[in-house]
């Protein structure tokens, strides 16, 4: 890294070298919003083409305008990650568009508030497909249609799953998937020369704060003085470690996580979710039952 790159009126700030990813094609899903937009521009001022993407196509050309403006080259792939067709189809457009692929950005992703006893089964599935499988399938196909034989990198963006998440267990659930799949892959494809790593952001002030409601909002503020580092991240924040992680500095790195979250696992306290924190009633302290149960299995009563 160099001293921080702001050349071109307007143009994205990075503290990474120009022209860093010249020649190179990352796919960003997406790629149309917060977190996936920023890494788009960020790839784009470090020269690299970018395939942008998700479901709402003219989202997708809002972003393409923009890193046009500067210069940018990207294309559009409207595609919802969960379908196999789909996603089969558009690695193979990138490809037929770009000539190559030399990265995946796995960011695509979301899920709804609910308590565990509340998610139907479809409800279940929308969200794992979303997290977990739609990751496997874009990392499958551009490992298969283009990695396997030219190399490359892998980024999969999960979250902060290190502890229980009340409200977002589906998530959780599929995104501490996404983590083992990151290091069963990085094994599997190494041979192949490709690195796969994840990045777990924590609460970052993204778009994706504007899909929660209220009573999600007040919680976020809530949260936001817990944070060691006493703030949310930036998208910005999150897109320099998953810009770190595609380039030559992260040559030995495959199979790992990266954190962006202000120290919060560390502080594991600061997480109880929008749910009721009150304890249960509760009439005695079970030490009192010890002695039983250690009679029961014969160690102090012989
Ligand atoms: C580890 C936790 C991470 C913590 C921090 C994370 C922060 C962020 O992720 S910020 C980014 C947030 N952005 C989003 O979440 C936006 C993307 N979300 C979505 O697109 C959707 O929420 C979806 C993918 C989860 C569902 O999309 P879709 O397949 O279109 O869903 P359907 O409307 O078809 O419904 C399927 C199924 O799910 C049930 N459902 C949907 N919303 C809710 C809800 N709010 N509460 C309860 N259940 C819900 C819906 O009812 C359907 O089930 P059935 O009714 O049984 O058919
Ligand atoms: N912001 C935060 O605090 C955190 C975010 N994350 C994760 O980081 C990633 C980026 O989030 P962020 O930028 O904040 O939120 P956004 O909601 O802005 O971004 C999510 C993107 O994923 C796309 N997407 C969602 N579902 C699908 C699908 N089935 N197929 C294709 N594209 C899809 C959306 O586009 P479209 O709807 O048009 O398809 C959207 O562009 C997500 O995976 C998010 O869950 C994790 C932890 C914390």
């Amino acid at each position: 890294m160099s001293s921080p790159n702001t050349t071109g009126a307007g143009r994205y700030t990075t503290v990474f070298r120009d022209g860093l990813f010249d020649g190179q094609v990352i796919v960003v899903t997406g790629g149309g919003s917060g977190i996936g937009r920023c890494t788009a521009h960020e790839l784009c001022r470090l020269g690299a083409s970018v395939a942008l993407i998700g479901r709402r196509v003219e989202r997708l050309e809002a972003v393409r305008g923009e890193l046009a403006v500067h210069g940018g080259e990207a294309s559009v792939h409207a595609c919802d990650i969960r379908d196999e067709d789909a996603v089969r189809a558009s690695v193979a457009a990138v490809r037929a568009e770009h000539g190559r692929i030399d990265g995946l950005v796995n960011n695509a992703g979301g899920q709804f508030p609910a308590p565990l006893e509340k998610i139907s089964a479809n409800g279940w599935d929308a969200v794992v497909r979303t997290n977990l499988t739609g990751g496997f399938l874009m990392a499958r196909e551009v490992y298969s249609q283009q990695l396997h034989a030219t190399g490359g990198s892998i980024v999969n963006i999960i979250a902060d799953i290190w502890g229980g998440m009340p409200t977002m267990g589906h998530s959780g659930a599929a995104r501490a998937g996404m983590l083992n799949l990151t290091e069963t892959a990085a094994c599997e494809w190494a041979a192949a020369g490709v690195r796969v790593n994840a990045v777990a952001p924590g609460w970052i002030a993204s778009s994706g704060f504007d899909t929660y409601d209220e009573a999600m909002q007040a919680e976020l503020r809530r949260l936001k003085d817990k944070v060691p580092l006493g703030r949310y991240g930036t998208e910005a924040e999150v897109s320099a470690a998953i810009v770190f992680l595609l380039s030559p500095a992260a040559a030995f790195i495959s199979g790992s996580c990266v954190r962006v979250d202000g120290a919060v696992p560390n502080n594991r306290h600061t997480w109880n979710g929008p749910v009721s924190t009150r304890s249960v009633p509760f009439d005695g302290f079970p030490l009192a039952t010890m002695p039983t149960a250690l009679r029961e299995y014969g160690s102090d009563d012989s």
